[in-house]
Protein backbone atom coordinates (compact mmCIF):
# COMPACT_ATOMS: atom_id res chain seq x y z
CA UNK A 1 0.00 0.00 0.00
CA UNK A 2 1.85 3.35 -1.19
CA UNK A 3 1.33 6.09 1.18
CA UNK A 4 -1.70 8.53 0.44
CA UNK A 5 -0.60 11.79 0.06
CA UNK A 6 -1.17 13.51 3.44
CA UNK A 7 -4.20 15.43 3.67
CA UNK A 8 -3.10 17.92 5.82
CA UNK A 9 0.56 18.62 6.03
CA UNK A 10 2.38 17.60 9.03
CA UNK A 11 3.16 20.03 11.32
CA UNK A 12 6.17 22.67 11.08
CA UNK A 13 8.14 20.72 13.64
CA UNK A 14 7.65 16.88 12.50
CA UNK A 15 10.77 15.80 10.70
CA UNK A 16 10.51 13.98 7.48
CA UNK A 17 9.96 10.27 7.35
CA UNK A 18 13.22 8.68 8.21
CA UNK A 19 15.51 6.60 6.01
CA UNK A 20 18.83 5.04 6.52
CA UNK A 21 21.63 6.11 5.03
CA UNK A 22 22.27 4.92 1.82
CA UNK A 23 26.16 3.42 2.70
CA UNK A 24 26.99 2.03 6.54
CA UNK A 25 28.87 4.74 8.15
CA UNK A 26 32.03 4.77 7.08
CA UNK A 27 34.06 3.60 9.97
CA UNK A 28 35.99 6.25 12.42
CA UNK A 29 39.06 4.23 13.59
CA UNK A 30 41.20 4.31 10.80
CA UNK A 31 44.43 6.85 11.36
CA UNK A 32 45.47 9.16 8.74
CA UNK A 33 48.88 7.62 6.59
CA UNK A 34 51.84 8.96 6.61
CA UNK A 35 51.78 11.69 3.42
CA UNK A 36 54.70 9.86 1.64
CA UNK A 37 52.87 5.89 1.55
CA UNK A 38 51.64 5.29 -1.72
CA UNK A 39 48.14 4.99 -2.35
CA UNK A 40 47.74 1.36 -2.49
CA UNK A 41 49.66 0.98 0.72
CA UNK A 42 46.72 3.24 1.94
CA UNK A 43 43.80 1.39 0.79
CA UNK A 44 45.45 -2.04 2.39
CA UNK A 45 45.62 -0.10 6.09
CA UNK A 46 42.67 1.18 5.71
CA UNK A 47 41.16 -1.87 5.13
CA UNK A 48 42.86 -3.98 7.39
CA UNK A 49 41.84 -1.43 10.05
CA UNK A 50 38.24 -1.80 9.22
CA UNK A 51 38.91 -5.73 9.26
CA UNK A 52 39.92 -5.36 12.48
CA UNK A 53 37.14 -3.50 13.76
CA UNK A 54 34.79 -6.00 11.98
CA UNK A 55 36.61 -8.51 14.33
CA UNK A 56 36.16 -6.44 17.38
CA UNK A 57 32.09 -5.97 16.76
CA UNK A 58 31.44 -9.40 16.38
CA UNK A 59 33.13 -10.53 19.19
CA UNK A 60 31.65 -7.86 21.14
CA UNK A 61 28.28 -9.15 19.80
CA UNK A 62 29.13 -12.89 20.12
CA UNK A 63 29.78 -11.98 24.23
CA UNK A 64 26.50 -10.25 23.78
CA UNK A 65 24.58 -12.88 22.45
CA UNK A 66 26.04 -15.19 25.11
CA UNK A 67 25.00 -12.77 28.11
CA UNK A 68 21.81 -12.93 26.98
CA UNK A 69 21.62 -16.33 26.65
CA UNK A 70 22.46 -16.43 29.88
CA UNK A 71 20.19 -13.82 31.04
CA UNK A 72 17.43 -15.56 29.60
CA UNK A 73 18.41 -18.92 31.16
CA UNK A 74 18.91 -17.26 34.53
CA UNK A 75 15.45 -15.56 33.33
CA UNK A 76 13.72 -18.50 33.00
CA UNK A 77 14.75 -20.60 36.05
CA UNK A 78 13.96 -17.48 38.38
CA UNK A 79 10.03 -17.66 36.92
CA UNK A 80 9.89 -21.62 37.71
CA UNK A 81 11.18 -21.22 40.60
CA UNK A 82 9.22 -18.32 41.57
CA UNK A 83 6.06 -20.76 39.66
CA UNK A 84 6.88 -23.39 41.89
CA UNK A 85 7.29 -21.33 45.32
CA UNK A 86 4.10 -19.20 45.00
CA UNK A 87 1.60 -21.15 42.08
CA UNK A 88 -0.42 -22.47 44.75
CA UNK A 89 -2.14 -19.18 45.74
CA UNK A 90 -3.50 -16.21 43.71
CA UNK A 91 -0.73 -13.87 43.84
CA UNK A 92 1.15 -16.96 42.49
CA UNK A 93 -0.18 -16.14 38.76
CA UNK A 94 0.73 -12.53 39.16
CA UNK A 95 4.30 -13.52 40.25
CA UNK A 96 4.31 -15.44 37.42
CA UNK A 97 3.27 -13.15 34.73
CA UNK A 98 5.30 -10.64 36.11
CA UNK A 99 8.58 -12.98 36.11
CA UNK A 100 7.96 -13.99 32.48
CA UNK A 101 6.89 -10.92 31.59
CA UNK A 102 10.86 -9.68 32.81
CA UNK A 103 12.21 -12.92 31.20
CA UNK A 104 10.21 -11.85 28.08
CA UNK A 105 11.38 -8.25 28.18
CA UNK A 106 15.23 -9.04 29.14
CA UNK A 107 15.47 -11.62 26.44
CA UNK A 108 14.30 -9.01 23.83
CA UNK A 109 16.01 -6.07 24.74
CA UNK A 110 19.31 -8.29 24.72
CA UNK A 111 18.17 -9.82 21.61
CA UNK A 112 17.37 -6.46 19.71
CA UNK A 113 20.46 -4.77 20.82
CA UNK A 114 22.52 -7.64 19.98
CA UNK A 115 21.32 -7.13 15.83
CA UNK A 116 21.49 -3.68 15.86
CA UNK A 117 24.89 -4.19 16.99
CA UNK A 118 25.15 -7.20 14.34
CA UNK A 119 23.84 -5.16 11.29
CA UNK A 120 25.28 -1.78 11.86
CA UNK A 121 29.06 -1.99 12.23
CA UNK A 122 29.33 2.07 12.77
CA UNK A 123 29.51 3.00 16.32
CA UNK A 124 26.91 1.09 18.83
CA UNK A 125 25.63 4.69 19.80
CA UNK A 126 24.75 5.47 16.17
CA UNK A 127 23.37 2.27 15.32
CA UNK A 128 21.09 2.19 18.30
CA UNK A 129 19.79 5.84 17.70
CA UNK A 130 19.61 4.45 14.19
CA UNK A 131 17.39 1.79 14.86
CA UNK A 132 15.50 3.85 17.85
CA UNK A 133 14.77 6.82 15.32
CA UNK A 134 13.74 4.39 12.87
CA UNK A 135 11.07 2.35 14.64
CA UNK A 136 9.02 5.92 16.86
CA UNK A 137 6.40 7.17 14.35
CA UNK A 138 3.20 8.97 14.97
CA UNK A 139 0.07 9.05 13.29
CA UNK A 140 -1.40 12.28 13.17
CA UNK A 141 -5.34 13.36 14.47
CA UNK A 142 -6.24 10.17 15.41
CA UNK A 143 -7.05 6.78 14.08
CA UNK A 144 -8.03 8.81 10.27
CA UNK A 145 -4.29 9.40 10.56
CA UNK A 146 -3.29 5.68 9.95
CA UNK A 147 -5.04 6.15 6.45
CA UNK A 148 -5.24 9.59 5.62
CA UNK A 149 -2.35 11.54 6.12
CA UNK A 150 1.74 10.09 6.53
CA UNK A 151 3.67 9.65 9.69
CA UNK A 152 5.72 11.71 11.32
CA UNK A 153 8.99 10.52 12.77
CA UNK A 154 9.02 11.15 16.81
CA UNK A 155 12.76 12.17 18.48
CA UNK A 156 13.83 12.46 21.77
CA UNK A 157 13.90 16.70 20.68
CA UNK A 158 10.73 16.72 19.08
CA UNK A 159 8.72 15.19 22.53
CA UNK A 160 11.36 17.15 24.49
CA UNK A 161 8.85 19.38 26.09
CA UNK A 162 5.38 18.76 25.08
CA UNK A 163 4.65 17.57 28.89
CA UNK A 164 4.38 22.04 29.27
CA UNK A 165 1.70 22.25 26.85
CA UNK A 166 -2.23 22.02 26.40
CA UNK A 167 -4.23 19.62 23.99
CA UNK A 168 -2.08 17.42 21.98
CA UNK A 169 0.75 17.76 20.23
CA UNK A 170 -0.09 14.20 17.74
CA UNK A 171 -3.88 15.81 17.13
CA UNK A 172 -6.72 14.15 17.99
CA UNK A 173 -10.38 13.83 16.15
CA UNK A 174 -13.25 11.62 16.49
CA UNK A 175 -14.83 9.28 14.00
CA UNK A 176 -12.92 7.65 11.46
CA UNK A 177 -12.45 4.35 13.13
CA UNK A 178 -11.93 1.87 9.86
CA UNK A 179 -10.54 -1.46 11.55
CA UNK A 180 -9.31 -3.30 8.16
CA UNK A 181 -7.32 0.43 6.27
CA UNK A 182 -5.36 0.49 10.15
CA UNK A 183 -4.15 -2.52 10.02
CA UNK A 184 -3.58 -3.13 6.25
CA UNK A 185 -1.12 0.42 7.38
CA UNK A 186 0.08 -1.27 9.76
CA UNK A 187 0.65 -4.50 8.56
CA UNK A 188 2.24 -2.66 5.25
CA UNK A 189 4.75 -0.86 7.41
CA UNK A 190 5.73 -3.86 9.14
CA UNK A 191 5.02 -1.95 12.24
CA UNK A 192 5.52 -4.96 15.79
CA UNK A 193 4.32 -1.79 18.31
CA UNK A 194 1.20 0.26 18.18
CA UNK A 195 0.17 2.67 21.03
CA UNK A 196 -2.50 4.32 21.34
CA UNK A 197 -3.68 7.11 23.76
CA UNK A 198 -7.21 7.86 24.69
CA UNK A 199 -10.37 7.64 26.11
CA UNK A 200 -13.19 5.18 26.86
CA UNK A 201 -14.15 4.94 22.73
CA UNK A 202 -10.48 5.36 22.35
CA UNK A 203 -9.61 1.98 24.05
CA UNK A 204 -13.13 0.28 22.69
CA UNK A 205 -10.91 1.18 19.03
CA UNK A 206 -7.41 -0.28 20.41
CA UNK A 207 -9.84 -3.42 20.91
CA UNK A 208 -10.71 -3.67 17.45
CA UNK A 209 -7.34 -3.15 16.32
CA UNK A 210 -5.65 -5.73 18.70
CA UNK A 211 -8.77 -8.73 17.47
CA UNK A 212 -8.24 -7.88 13.75
CA UNK A 213 -4.10 -8.53 14.36
CA UNK A 214 -5.28 -11.59 16.30
CA UNK A 215 -7.57 -12.78 13.04
CA UNK A 216 -4.82 -12.34 11.04
CA UNK A 217 -2.00 -13.65 12.40
CA UNK A 218 0.49 -10.51 13.21
CA UNK A 219 2.90 -10.43 15.64
CA UNK A 220 2.30 -6.98 16.66
CA UNK A 221 1.25 -5.71 20.07
CA UNK A 222 -1.09 -2.95 20.62
CA UNK A 223 -0.96 -1.31 23.88
CA UNK A 224 -3.84 0.93 24.90
CA UNK A 225 -2.57 3.82 27.12
CA UNK A 226 -5.70 5.59 28.96
CA UNK A 227 -6.43 9.82 28.64
CA UNK A 228 -9.38 11.48 29.03
CA UNK A 229 -10.37 14.20 31.40
CA UNK A 230 -13.90 12.05 32.41
CA UNK A 231 -12.42 9.21 34.31
CA UNK A 232 -15.05 7.02 32.68
CA UNK A 233 -12.77 3.89 31.97
CA UNK A 234 -13.57 1.34 33.35
CA UNK A 235 -11.02 -1.19 35.98
CA UNK A 236 -8.37 1.73 36.38
CA UNK A 237 -8.09 3.74 39.16
CA UNK A 238 -7.65 7.11 37.59
CA UNK A 239 -7.78 8.06 33.96
CA UNK A 240 -4.69 10.31 32.62
CA UNK A 241 -6.21 14.33 32.57
CA UNK A 242 -8.08 14.01 35.61
CA UNK A 243 -6.38 15.09 37.91
CA UNK A 244 -5.33 18.09 36.34
CA UNK A 245 -9.03 18.35 35.24
CA UNK A 246 -10.19 19.05 38.21
CA UNK A 247 -7.29 21.78 39.19
CA UNK A 248 -8.51 23.65 36.72
CA UNK A 249 -12.49 22.90 37.63
CA UNK A 250 -12.09 23.96 40.68
CA UNK A 251 -10.44 27.72 39.58
CA UNK A 252 -14.44 27.97 37.97
CA UNK A 253 -16.12 27.43 41.38
CA UNK A 254 -13.93 29.59 43.20
CA UNK A 255 -15.02 32.60 40.63
CA UNK A 256 -18.67 31.27 40.77
CA UNK A 257 -18.42 31.44 44.93
CA UNK A 258 -16.61 35.26 44.68
CA UNK A 259 -19.85 36.02 42.16
CA UNK A 260 -22.41 34.60 44.48
CA UNK A 261 -20.89 36.79 47.48
CA UNK A 262 -20.99 39.68 45.87
CA UNK A 263 -24.41 39.91 45.15
CA UNK A 264 -28.18 39.76 47.47
CA UNK A 265 -29.10 36.30 47.01
CA UNK A 266 -26.24 35.23 44.74
CA UNK A 267 -25.97 32.03 43.34
CA UNK A 268 -23.02 31.01 41.41
CA UNK A 269 -23.75 27.96 38.82
CA UNK A 270 -20.81 26.02 37.71
CA UNK A 271 -21.49 23.20 34.71
CA UNK A 272 -18.17 21.18 34.27
CA UNK A 273 -17.40 18.25 31.80
CA UNK A 274 -17.24 14.60 32.38
CA UNK A 275 -19.94 13.74 29.38
CA UNK A 276 -22.08 10.42 31.32
CA UNK A 277 -20.05 10.50 34.69
CA UNK A 278 -19.34 12.50 37.32
CA UNK A 279 -16.24 12.16 38.36
CA UNK A 280 -14.84 16.00 38.29
CA UNK A 281 -17.94 17.26 39.47
CA UNK A 282 -17.56 15.63 42.53
CA UNK A 283 -13.87 15.71 43.16
CA UNK A 284 -13.91 19.23 42.53
CA UNK A 285 -16.84 19.91 44.59
CA UNK A 286 -14.55 18.22 47.47
CA UNK A 287 -11.54 20.16 46.53
CA UNK A 288 -13.61 23.28 46.62
CA UNK A 289 -15.88 22.79 49.95
CA UNK A 290 -17.80 26.15 49.03
CA UNK A 291 -20.32 23.79 47.07
CA UNK A 292 -23.59 23.81 48.54
CA UNK A 293 -25.09 21.47 45.81
CA UNK A 294 -23.40 19.14 43.11
CA UNK A 295 -25.55 17.88 40.47
CA UNK A 296 -24.16 14.61 38.88
CA UNK A 297 -25.84 12.29 35.76
CA UNK A 298 -25.34 9.12 38.35
CA UNK A 299 -27.53 10.89 41.48
CA UNK A 300 -31.07 11.76 39.93
CA UNK A 301 -32.58 14.86 41.26
CA UNK A 302 -35.94 16.45 40.95
CA UNK A 303 -37.05 20.63 40.74
CA UNK A 304 -40.26 21.15 42.70
CA UNK A 305 -41.96 19.63 45.63
CA UNK A 306 -40.83 18.61 49.12
CA UNK A 307 -37.56 17.92 49.00
CA UNK A 308 -36.94 19.26 45.66
CA UNK A 309 -33.78 21.23 44.40
CA UNK A 310 -36.27 24.57 44.42
CA UNK A 311 -36.47 24.34 47.72
CA UNK A 312 -33.21 23.45 49.17
CA UNK A 313 -32.16 26.73 46.82
CA UNK A 314 -34.84 28.99 49.02
CA UNK A 315 -33.63 27.29 52.33
CA UNK A 316 -29.98 27.75 51.70
CA UNK A 317 -30.29 31.23 50.64
CA UNK A 318 -32.30 32.03 53.68
CA UNK A 319 -29.29 30.83 55.87
CA UNK A 320 -26.59 31.96 53.95
CA UNK A 321 -27.46 34.78 51.91
CA UNK A 322 -25.35 33.06 48.75
CA UNK A 323 -24.76 29.42 47.21
CA UNK A 324 -22.83 28.06 44.67
CA UNK A 325 -24.15 25.08 42.90
CA UNK A 326 -22.06 22.80 40.90
CA UNK A 327 -23.51 20.87 37.84
CA UNK A 328 -21.99 18.00 35.53
CA UNK A 329 -23.03 18.25 32.14
CA UNK A 330 -24.44 14.53 31.56
CA UNK A 331 -26.90 15.40 34.92
CA UNK A 332 -30.64 15.75 34.59
CA UNK A 333 -30.88 14.55 30.94
CA UNK A 334 -34.01 13.01 32.29
CA UNK A 335 -36.01 15.80 33.38
CA UNK A 336 -34.38 18.50 30.62
CA UNK A 337 -36.56 15.58 28.37
CA UNK A 338 -39.69 16.12 29.64
CA UNK A 339 -39.92 19.78 28.55
CA UNK A 340 -37.51 19.43 25.30
CA UNK A 341 -37.58 16.82 23.29
CA UNK A 342 -33.86 14.72 23.59
CA UNK A 343 -32.05 15.01 20.43
CA UNK A 344 -31.21 11.57 19.98
CA UNK A 345 -27.93 13.17 18.22
CA UNK A 346 -24.65 11.78 18.33
CA UNK A 347 -20.99 13.02 17.54
CA UNK A 348 -18.92 11.70 14.97
CA UNK A 349 -17.61 8.87 17.96
CA UNK A 350 -21.33 7.51 18.44
CA UNK A 351 -21.23 9.87 21.45
CA UNK A 352 -25.16 10.65 22.21
CA UNK A 353 -24.76 14.78 22.47
CA UNK A 354 -26.37 15.63 25.48
CA UNK A 355 -28.40 18.60 26.49
CA UNK A 356 -27.46 21.65 27.95
CA UNK A 357 -28.03 21.33 31.48
CA UNK A 358 -26.72 24.01 32.97
CA UNK A 359 -28.41 26.73 30.53
CA UNK A 360 -31.89 25.14 31.14
CA UNK A 361 -31.16 25.40 34.89
CA UNK A 362 -30.61 28.84 35.13
CA UNK A 363 -33.64 29.25 33.11
CA UNK A 364 -35.85 27.39 35.60
CA UNK A 365 -34.17 29.12 38.42
CA UNK A 366 -34.61 32.56 37.65
CA UNK A 367 -38.59 31.52 36.41
CA UNK A 368 -39.00 30.01 40.20
CA UNK A 369 -37.55 33.25 41.65
CA UNK A 370 -39.26 35.40 39.31
CA UNK A 371 -42.46 33.52 40.40
CA UNK A 372 -41.64 34.10 44.07
CA UNK A 373 -40.97 37.84 43.48
CA UNK A 374 -37.77 37.33 45.60
CA UNK A 375 -34.41 38.99 44.60
CA UNK A 376 -32.18 36.58 43.39
CA UNK A 377 -29.18 37.16 40.93
CA UNK A 378 -27.51 34.04 39.18
CA UNK A 379 -24.15 34.05 37.83
CA UNK A 380 -23.87 30.98 35.31
CA UNK A 381 -20.30 30.00 34.64
CA UNK A 382 -19.35 27.34 31.97
CA UNK A 383 -15.70 26.76 31.67
CA UNK A 384 -15.73 23.80 29.00
CA UNK A 385 -12.84 23.78 27.39
CA UNK A 386 -10.95 25.84 29.66
CA UNK A 387 -10.83 22.35 31.95
CA UNK A 388 -9.84 20.31 29.31
CA UNK A 389 -7.15 22.71 27.37
CA UNK A 390 -4.63 23.09 30.58
CA UNK A 391 -0.97 21.93 30.59
CA UNK A 392 -1.03 18.75 32.69
CA UNK A 393 0.16 19.12 36.41
CA UNK A 394 2.55 17.42 37.73
CA UNK A 395 0.67 14.65 39.57
CA UNK A 396 -0.41 13.48 35.72
CA UNK A 397 2.87 14.42 34.44
CA UNK A 398 4.83 11.81 36.97
CA UNK A 399 1.73 8.92 36.06
CA UNK A 400 1.95 9.82 32.33
CA UNK A 401 5.94 9.03 32.67
CA UNK A 402 4.79 5.54 34.32
CA UNK A 403 2.00 4.90 32.00
CA UNK A 404 4.76 5.23 29.12
CA UNK A 405 7.40 3.00 31.09
CA UNK A 406 4.75 -0.05 31.73
CA UNK A 407 3.30 0.68 28.19
CA UNK A 408 6.68 -0.11 26.36
CA UNK A 409 7.60 -2.86 28.95
CA UNK A 410 4.47 -4.17 28.22
CA UNK A 411 4.56 -4.20 24.06
CA UNK A 412 8.22 -5.69 24.32
CA UNK A 413 7.36 -8.58 25.98
CA UNK A 414 4.97 -8.78 23.34
CA UNK A 415 1.54 -8.10 25.16
CA UNK A 416 -1.44 -6.25 24.25
CA UNK A 417 -3.67 -4.63 26.62
CA UNK A 418 -4.85 -1.74 28.36
CA UNK A 419 -2.19 -0.69 30.79
CA UNK A 420 -3.34 1.73 33.88
CA UNK A 421 -3.20 1.53 37.63
CA UNK A 422 -5.01 -0.61 39.45
CA UNK A 423 -5.00 -0.19 43.24
CA UNK A 424 -2.18 1.68 43.41
CA UNK A 425 -0.52 -0.90 41.29
CA UNK A 426 0.62 -0.82 37.35
CA UNK A 427 -0.55 -3.60 35.50
CA UNK A 428 -1.87 -4.71 32.08
CA UNK A 429 -5.58 -5.11 31.46
CA UNK A 430 -7.29 -6.90 29.12
CA UNK A 431 -9.20 -4.78 26.46
CA UNK A 432 -12.33 -6.40 26.64
CA UNK A 433 -12.09 -5.87 30.96
CA UNK A 434 -11.95 -2.16 30.00
CA UNK A 435 -14.59 -1.93 27.41
CA UNK A 436 -17.14 -3.97 28.46
CA UNK A 437 -18.62 -1.33 30.88
CA UNK A 438 -17.90 2.28 31.82
CA UNK A 439 -16.53 3.96 35.27
CA UNK A 440 -19.25 5.77 37.10
CA UNK A 441 -19.97 7.40 40.06
CA UNK A 442 -21.02 4.86 42.73
CA UNK A 443 -23.56 6.82 44.98
CA UNK A 444 -23.82 4.32 47.55
CA UNK A 445 -19.96 4.63 47.91
CA UNK A 446 -18.35 6.34 50.56
CA UNK A 447 -17.11 9.57 48.76
CA UNK A 448 -20.33 10.34 47.32
CA UNK A 449 -21.40 10.17 50.95
CA UNK A 450 -18.53 12.45 51.92
CA UNK A 451 -19.64 14.78 49.07
CA UNK A 452 -23.08 14.61 50.53
CA UNK A 453 -21.97 15.80 54.12
CA UNK A 454 -19.30 18.34 52.67
CA UNK A 455 -22.32 20.67 50.65
CA UNK A 456 -25.25 19.47 52.98
CA UNK A 457 -27.61 19.32 50.06
CA UNK A 458 -30.67 16.55 50.28
CA UNK A 459 -30.04 13.37 48.38
CA UNK A 460 -33.16 13.52 46.48
CA UNK A 461 -33.17 9.68 46.72
CA UNK A 462 -35.81 7.36 48.36
CA UNK A 463 -35.17 4.45 49.90
CA UNK A 464 -35.89 2.34 47.07
CA UNK A 465 -33.69 4.88 44.44
CA UNK A 466 -31.15 3.75 47.13
CA UNK A 467 -31.69 0.06 46.55
CA UNK A 468 -32.06 0.26 42.90
CA UNK A 469 -28.36 2.05 42.75
CA UNK A 470 -27.09 -1.01 44.99
CA UNK A 471 -28.22 -3.88 42.94
CA UNK A 472 -27.18 -1.76 39.62
CA UNK A 473 -23.86 -1.67 40.71
CA UNK A 474 -23.48 -4.99 41.71
CA UNK A 475 -24.51 -6.06 38.29
CA UNK A 476 -22.15 -3.61 36.77
CA UNK A 477 -19.51 -5.29 38.56
CA UNK A 478 -19.75 -8.49 37.86
CA UNK A 479 -16.88 -8.98 35.18
CA UNK A 480 -17.86 -10.17 31.63
CA UNK A 481 -16.51 -14.30 31.22
CA UNK A 482 -13.76 -14.59 28.61
CA UNK A 483 -14.86 -15.81 25.18
CA UNK A 484 -15.37 -19.62 25.76
CA UNK A 485 -15.09 -20.02 29.01
CA UNK A 486 -15.36 -23.05 30.69
CA UNK A 487 -17.44 -23.59 33.65
CA UNK A 488 -14.23 -23.85 36.12
CA UNK A 489 -13.07 -20.77 34.59
CA UNK A 490 -16.06 -19.12 35.32
CA UNK A 491 -16.39 -20.07 38.57
CA UNK A 492 -13.10 -19.50 39.42
CA UNK A 493 -13.70 -16.00 37.59
CA UNK A 494 -16.48 -15.54 39.52
CA UNK A 495 -14.27 -16.01 42.56
CA UNK A 496 -11.32 -13.27 42.19
CA UNK A 497 -13.06 -10.50 40.07
CA UNK A 498 -12.75 -7.76 42.40
CA UNK A 499 -14.95 -4.66 41.89
CA UNK A 500 -13.91 -1.85 39.26
CA UNK A 501 -12.12 0.70 40.82
CA UNK A 502 -15.21 3.77 41.98
CA UNK A 503 -12.82 6.72 41.45
CA UNK A 504 -11.62 5.93 45.12
CA UNK A 505 -8.39 7.76 44.66
N1 LIG B 1 -16.75 0.87 19.69
C1 LIG B 1 -15.79 1.42 18.94
N2 LIG B 1 -15.14 0.70 18.01
C2 LIG B 1 -14.17 1.25 17.27
N3 LIG B 1 -13.75 2.54 17.37
C3 LIG B 1 -14.35 3.30 18.29
C4 LIG B 1 -15.40 2.80 19.12
N4 LIG B 1 -15.80 3.83 19.93
C5 LIG B 1 -15.04 4.91 19.62
N5 LIG B 1 -14.19 4.60 18.64
C6 LIG B 1 -13.22 5.51 18.00
O1 LIG B 1 -12.29 5.93 18.98
C7 LIG B 1 -11.95 7.30 18.74
C8 LIG B 1 -12.11 8.10 20.02
O2 LIG B 1 -13.44 7.88 20.57
P1 LIG B 1 -14.20 9.10 21.33
O3 LIG B 1 -15.36 8.52 22.04
O4 LIG B 1 -14.44 10.19 20.34
O5 LIG B 1 -13.14 9.72 22.33
P2 LIG B 1 -12.54 9.07 23.66
O6 LIG B 1 -11.67 7.94 23.26
O7 LIG B 1 -11.75 10.21 24.25
O8 LIG B 1 -13.70 8.64 24.49
C9 LIG B 1 -12.83 7.80 17.60
O9 LIG B 1 -12.06 7.83 16.41
C10 LIG B 1 -13.91 6.76 17.51
O10 LIG B 1 -14.35 6.59 16.17
O1 LIG C 1 -14.48 17.97 22.25
P1 LIG C 1 -15.92 17.67 22.07
O2 LIG C 1 -16.19 16.85 20.84
O3 LIG C 1 -16.77 18.88 22.20
O4 LIG C 1 -16.35 16.68 23.24
C1 LIG C 1 -16.57 17.18 24.54
C2 LIG C 1 -16.46 15.94 25.39
O5 LIG C 1 -15.10 15.58 25.45
C3 LIG C 1 -14.76 15.34 26.81
O6 LIG C 1 -14.08 16.44 27.29
C4 LIG C 1 -13.86 14.16 26.93
O7 LIG C 1 -14.55 13.12 26.31
P2 LIG C 1 -13.71 11.95 25.65
O8 LIG C 1 -12.87 11.40 26.74
O9 LIG C 1 -14.74 11.01 25.14
O10 LIG C 1 -12.90 12.60 24.55
C5 LIG C 1 -16.08 15.16 27.55
O11 LIG C 1 -15.97 15.47 28.93
C6 LIG C 1 -16.94 16.14 26.82
O12 LIG C 1 -18.31 15.82 26.92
Amino acid sequence: MTAPSPLSAPPSWAAPPFSPPSSPPSPTHHRQAPPDRSSQEMKTASLDAYTASADTWKAETDALHASAETCKADADADAEAKAKAVARTGPGAVALANARIEAAFCWKVLARASRVLAAQPGEPSEASKLAALNASRAWMNGYKGFYSSNYVAITPKIVNDIHKKGGTVLGTSRGGHDTKKIVDNIQDRGINQVYIIGGDGTQKGAYEIFKEIRKRGLKVAVAGIPKTIDNDIAIIDKSFGFDSAVEEAQRAIDSAHVEACSAENGIGLVKLMGRYSGFIAMYATLASRDVDCCLIPESPFYMDGEGGLLQYIERRLKENKHMVIVVAEGAGQDIIAQSIPSSEQQDASGNKLLLDIGLWLTHKIKDHFKSKKTEMTIKYIDPTYMVRAIPSNASDNVYCTLLAHSAIHGAMAGYSSTIGMVNGRHAYIPFYRVTSTRNKVKITDRMWARLLSSTNQPSFLSQKDVDEAREADRLANKPPLPAGANHNVATAFGQSASSSSNGEI
